[in-house]
């Protein structure tokens, strides 16, 4: 369903709004400092203890009211302390998030496995997150399975989270943008974000990320046709995996048709051109080099400043995520809501009324169930 929501009535719904909204962000704020759970989870978190970790994303994901304030206080009281730490470390302190999209069979898990386990004998501690579209559809994960990295899972300084089955992708992305931080607060140095890239999960992951590399593996040509301009656009690095054996030759094809390619298309920055570069998931070859052009990428980023900007923008975007989930969610739970919906997307299809005026009336009418329930609330005060 497409939400229209003109200026004026959008203001009148925060407006309204504000007043109830103060107060719970109060009550979460008053509650949360006495809460013993978060407290102990913020412990756990800081001395780096992955049980802590995975319990702290599990209440992210969930959607019960109680838990809902624990997991605000225990993502404020993170971020103060993210906050606190990049004033006296400047962006030093900021971990690095990569963001990895690629057909199913591209090498994505293999690549992460092998990346993974370099970085960690380097002194580095590695989270990998799934964002799999698939898991909504099928309540099944084909991503973040930690048998599909069997090295990496069994690694100290490494930590595999599979994908939420539950939500829409909305709220799939938006847990995974809190488990990130969630991540950084114990401590993990690079946070990988896996994507199969089909469907606007890879959209969705690049808008999170410091750096979005998409991996694909040698193929007939047809690929690139089928690869959809917008996953290009939006990529730091190209990753051509598989150049090992006899599909060296096809790599190489691969590497200069992107190449080619990419010459066409608007770089994301002036400060960086997308390289594509070769590398074998399976032998390892290429991974240390690339590793340094992924450093090299976080350099740049950073001495042109925009490392921060595209932060500063992700935390906006992130904010407009929790807006549009949270009008939704308001507008779905309100009283006879779903019998009036049923009623004007029947008139819409009849074309009894059209598609504007039915979301205006949608909307009026849910303004009205609000200031009810204020009023209500008002007089039982
Ligand atoms: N020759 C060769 N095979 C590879 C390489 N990387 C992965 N493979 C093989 O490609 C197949 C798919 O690899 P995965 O790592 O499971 O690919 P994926 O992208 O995670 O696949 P999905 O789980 O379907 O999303 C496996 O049989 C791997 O062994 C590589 O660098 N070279």
């Amino acid at each position: 369903m497409v939400l229209r929501l003109s200026g004026s009535l959008l203001c009148r719904t925060l407006c309204y709004g504000s007043k109830s909204v103060l107060s719970s962000s109060l009550t979460t704020v008053i509650r949360g400092a006495e809460d013993r759970t978060v407290q102990r989870l913020l412990k756990g978190l800081r001395s780096g203890q992955r049980a802590s970790l995975a319990e702290s994303i599990t209440l992210v994901e969930t959607s019960h009211p109680k838990k809902k304030i624990q997991a605000k206080q225990l993502l404020t009281q993170v971020l103060h302390q993210a906050k606190r730490s990049q004033s006296v470390q400047g962006t030093k302190a900021l971990k690095f998030r990569i963001g990895l999209s690629g057909p199913p069979g591209a090498g994505k898990s293999t690549f992460i496995e092998n990346l993974g386990t370099f970085l960690t004998s380097k002194g580095l501690k590695v989270a990998v997150l799934a964002v799999d579209p698939s898991s909504v559809t099928t309540g099944g994960s084909l991503l973040g399975d930690k048998t599909r990295m069997p090295e990496l899972s069994r690694d100290m300084n490494a930590y595999i989270r599979p994908s939420p089955a539950r939500g829409h992708l909305g709220g799939v992305t938006r847990s995974t943008n809190e488990a990130i931080v969630l991540c950084e607060a114990a401590n993990y140095d690079v946070i990988i974000v896996e994507t199969i890239g089909v469907g606007q999960s890879e959209f969705s992951v690049a808008d999170m990320v410091d750096l979005f590399a998409l991996i694909i593996p040698p193929g007939g040509g047809d690929e690139l046709q089928g690869l959809k301009r917008g996953i290009m656009e939006m990529s730091d690095l190209i990753i051509i995996n598989k150049s090992d054996g006899d599909l060296v030759p096809a790599a190489r094809r691969m590497q200069y048709e992107y190449i080619s390619a990419l010459k066409y298309i608007r770089p994301k920055t002036q400060h960086w051109s997308t390289p594509v570069k070769r590398i074998s998931s399976l032998t390892g070859e290429g991974i240390p080099e690339l590793w340094d052009l992924i450093l090299k990428h976080r350099t740049v980023m950073e001495e042109c400043r925009e490392f921060e900007s595209r932060r500063r923008l992700q935390q906006r975007a992130w904010l407009w995520t929790h807006l549009k989930d949270n009008l939704m969610s308001s507008f779905m739970a309100a009283p006879n809501m779903k019998n009036i919906l049923k009623d004007m997307e029947e008139g819409v299809m009849k074309g009894t009324i059209s598609p504007g005026d039915a979301a205006d009336v949608l909307l009026q009418q849910h303004l009205q169930a609000l200031h009810q329930a204020q009023q209500h609330k008002a007089c039982d005060e």
